[in-house]
Parts: structure tokens; C-alpha cells; sequence
């Protein structure tokens, strides 16, 4: 039996006015994958991820996850995806536990099945010490931490995050990419990142995208042989325009 494929772009544009941020972006992602999706400032990352989880409508082209049309389907898609977006959805007067409770409400969680889940997501994100300070006060790594755990708390199979560690100082750094190497155990993830030192830590395939077109598929290490090292590889897929 082939593995089902999770994450499906097909043909995604995305124009905004006269100027088009992505350009016939196509690939999929099979069951299991953990992918960075790596590209300069600009590049279109956000709008892809946006458009993967219906959060904006394409142009042209179509998203599925877990075979779900996106679009078509948007609740029934959301139910299998957990997305982080760059700046999380965090309120910064509730408590971790208060925000888990109003997402998984949210989500239609409730009763034993809503505890459960937030104690395992507590545990798996390790925020029991700050489970019941005001997320307002709390470190951005914590916060981030936070969002992890509102993207996962419904066990979604497909985990979509939006630069996880944009902003983290390096002992952060350190365990959000343990953390998402853990969620890759389990899950299939797309992660973003304009860093290339985040991308062979986590990731076993690289998606580059560069003015909006996919400019290589594969895996970091033949990224790196293509021009000696990723940094090199990194300027020359985007010192010229596509
Ligand atoms: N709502 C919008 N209206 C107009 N232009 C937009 C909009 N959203 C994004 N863009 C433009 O589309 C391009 C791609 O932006 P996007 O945020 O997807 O890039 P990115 O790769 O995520 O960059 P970064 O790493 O800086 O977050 C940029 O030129 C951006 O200015």
C-alpha cells in the first residue's frame, strides 16, 4: 500500500493587485515527512502556508490536506491540521490553561477528552511551571511553546508552523527544535524558516522557494552538494530573480 499523501499543493498562485507572490507552487508531502520550508525574507512562505490551511484563497490552483480540498471542505480540513502562524494567536490575559480551554472549546472539545488533551499537551510542551501565568508574562520562548500546544491540542495528523523560532534566543532555539523533532515523530510537518542552520537539525527534505517558485525539492544534504554548503547553495538559488 502507498503511503497517502498529507499535504498537497496543486498549481497555487496567489496574486495580490498586479503582483504575484506565488507562482504555480506544486508538491506533496507523503505521511511521516517532516519538510522545511526554507526561502529568503519575502520569498512567499507565509502565503503558501496561508493557503495551505484556507486561510486565504488561491488565485488559481487548489490545497488538500489529508486528501481534504481545503477550500472546498475548510472545518473538515481543519479537524486533521494544526497551524502555527508567525505570530500566534496568543491573548495575552489568559493563562496557557485558560487559552487551551478556549481553543479546544472552540474545536468542539469538552469534558474528560479536553482535560486529557490540554494535561498531554502541558506535558508534551513542558509549560506546567507557567500553566497558570498570564501569557502576557511570560518569555517568547514559553509563549511559543504556548502556541505549540494550541496547534496540536485537537492531535492533529498535519502540523503546519510559520517560523517557530523566529525571535528565540539559542537554549530556545534548542527546544522548539526538539520539540518538533518529537511532533515528527508522529506527524507530518511543514516548517518554515528563512535560517539554514534550522533546516538539517529538523528536516530530512527541503522545499525552497524563492520569488514565489520552487526553486529546489530535496534533501538538504544534496542542496549543500549543489554548490559546496547550504550557504552558498542558499545565494546563488536567490541572488537572481526566477
Ligand atoms: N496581503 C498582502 N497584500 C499585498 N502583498 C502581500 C500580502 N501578503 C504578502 N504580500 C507580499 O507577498 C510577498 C510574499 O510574502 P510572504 O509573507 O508570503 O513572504 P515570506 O517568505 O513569508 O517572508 P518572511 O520570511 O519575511 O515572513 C511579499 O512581497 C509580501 O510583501
Amino acid at each position: 500500500m502507498s503511503t497517502p499523501v498529507m499535504i498537497e499543493a496543486d498549481g497555487l498562485c496567489k496574486q495580490f493587485g498586479s503582483f504575484l507572490a506565488v507562482r504555480d507552487v506544486s508538491f506533496s508531502i507523503p505521511k511521516g515527512q517532516v519538510v522545511a520550508f526554507l526561502g529568503p525574507n519575502g520569498a512567499g512562505k507565509t502565503t503558501t502556508m496561508r493557503l495551505l490551511t484556507g486561510f486565504v484563497a488561491p488565485t488559481h490552483g487548489s490545497a488538500r490536506i489529508a486528501g481534504i480540498n481545503v477550500q472546498e471542505n475548510r472545518i473538515e480540513a481543519a479537524e486533521r491540521l494544526g497551524y502555527l502562524p508567525e505570530n500566534g494567536p496568543l491573548y495575552t490575559d489568559m493563562t496557557p490553561i485558560g487559552l487551551l480551554r478556549f481553543f479546544g472549546a472552540a474545536r468542539g472539545l469538552s469534558g474528560s477528552r479536553l482535560a486529557d488533551r490540554i494535561a498531554a499537551v502541558v506535558d508534551q510542551c513542558s509549560l506546567s511551571t507557567v500553566a497558570h501565568k498570564a501569557i502576557g508574562k511570560l518569555s517568547k520562548g514559553y509563549r511559543q511553546r504556548v502556541s505549540m500546544a494550541q496547534a496540536i491540542l485537537h492531535d492533529p495528523d498535519v502540523l503546519i508552523m510559520d517560523e517557530p523560532t523566529s525571535g528565540l534566543d539559542p537554549n530556545q532555539i534548542r527546544g522548539v527544535r526538539a520539540l518538533i523533532r518529537d511532533l515528527g515523530k508522529t506527524k507530518t510537518v511543514l516548517v518554515s524558516t528563512h535560517i539554514l542552520q534550522e533546516v538539517e537539525p529538523i528536516a530530512g527534505r527541503v522545499l525552497f522557494i524563492h520569488d514565489g517558485k520552487i526553486v529546489f525539492d530535496g534533501a538538504p544534504a544534496d542542496l549543500a552538494r549543489k554548490s559546496g554548503t547550504l550557504e552558498e547553495a542558499f545565494y546563488s538559488l536567490t541572488s537572481q530573480p526566477v
